[in-house]
């Protein structure tokens, strides 16, 4: 899970989607606003309470003076800090094997570590097995429910992907709402077997969303492994991807293997 909290994550989208100079209009506006109420009452009761002479709107203005000139350099500081907050945590992942939201292999560290695994299941003559696994219906779930819903499934889905793995499994974030697990050692069955159980056990999970409401994920994925005529980590992959396609046609919510081909 990320340590940055929501609200930050939030302001940092927001205020980084704009210029500097747009965002900080922004960043003072919002702060006059913020103002406004209190200074409001203030000057409405200035006379009466505190027996400051004046017009209400004249003392309101001196109220506001002092946030006016403060706003400009505090909203130029806090977008600067938070430009900087963003080039570091865009630098940190780059660094980091894992996804972000998943805390799964990300993309790049997957497919460094699968070609070697692949090399290696080459070179030794033992079989080797990748699946892709990808979540039904996510779109409907965002859309019903929010991306932190979204998010929230895709970590569920990350865990019990993760969780029956052996040591020497890998299991990376191959996109979006996609996973690849590579299996060393494992052939055709074995990876079936894998494949059925984890589609099986994930409607099982109750999946409690932000918003409160209780889902469960299903998943639908694609197996193809080590052969003559599937001999690299491409291969493989374009392999399992026909597979996943195969399934998703016919229903979702299944697993459908990648048939050698013919020579
Ligand atoms: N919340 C969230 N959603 C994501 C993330 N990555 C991808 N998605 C969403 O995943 C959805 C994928 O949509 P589709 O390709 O139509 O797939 P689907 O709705 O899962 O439907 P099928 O795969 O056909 O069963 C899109 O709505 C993306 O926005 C993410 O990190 N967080």
């Amino acid at each position: 899970m990320s340590a940055e909290s929501p609200l930050i994550r939030r302001l940092r989208h927001h205020l980084l989607a704009h210029s500097r100079r747009r965002a900080c209009l922004g960043l003072v506006l919002a702060g006059l606003m913020l103002c406004l109420p209190p200074a409001a009452v203030l000057a409405l009761a200035a006379e009466p309470l505190f027996g400051w002479p004046g017009s209400p709107l004249r003392v309101l203005a001196g109220l506001l003076l002092m946030p006016a000139l403060l706003l400009p350099p505090l909203a130029l500081l806090l977008f600067d800090l938070l430009a900087l907050l963003d080039h570091q945590r865009v630098r940190l992942l780059d660094l980091s094997p894992q996804d972000d939201l998943t805390r799964v292999l990300n993309r790049r560290h997957f497919f460094d570590r699968a070609e070697r695994e692949v090399g290696l299941s080459l070179r030794h003559g033992t079989p080797l097995a990748l699946l892709l696994v990808d979540i039904d219906r996510l779109a409907q779930i965002n859309a019903t429910h929010g991306p932190a819903a979204g998010d929230r499934v895709l970590q569920v889905v990350a865990e019990q992907c993760h969780r029956p793995l052996r040591q020497h499994d890998l299991c990376g974030r191959h996109g979006g709402e996609e996973f690849a697990l590579m299996l060393p050692g494992t052939g055709r069955d074995g990876a079936l077997t894998v494949a059925e159980r984890l589609r099986r056990a994930l409607p099982e999970q109750r999946i409690v969303l932000p918003d409160g409401a209780v889902v469960s994920a299903r998943v639908s994925i694609g197996v193809a492994v080590l052969a003559p005529d599937c001999a690299s980590l491409p291969q493989l992959l374009s392999r399992a991807d026909e597979a996943l396609h195969r399934a998703k046609r016919e229903g979702r919510d299944r697993v459908a293997c990648a048939a050698p081909r013919p020579s």
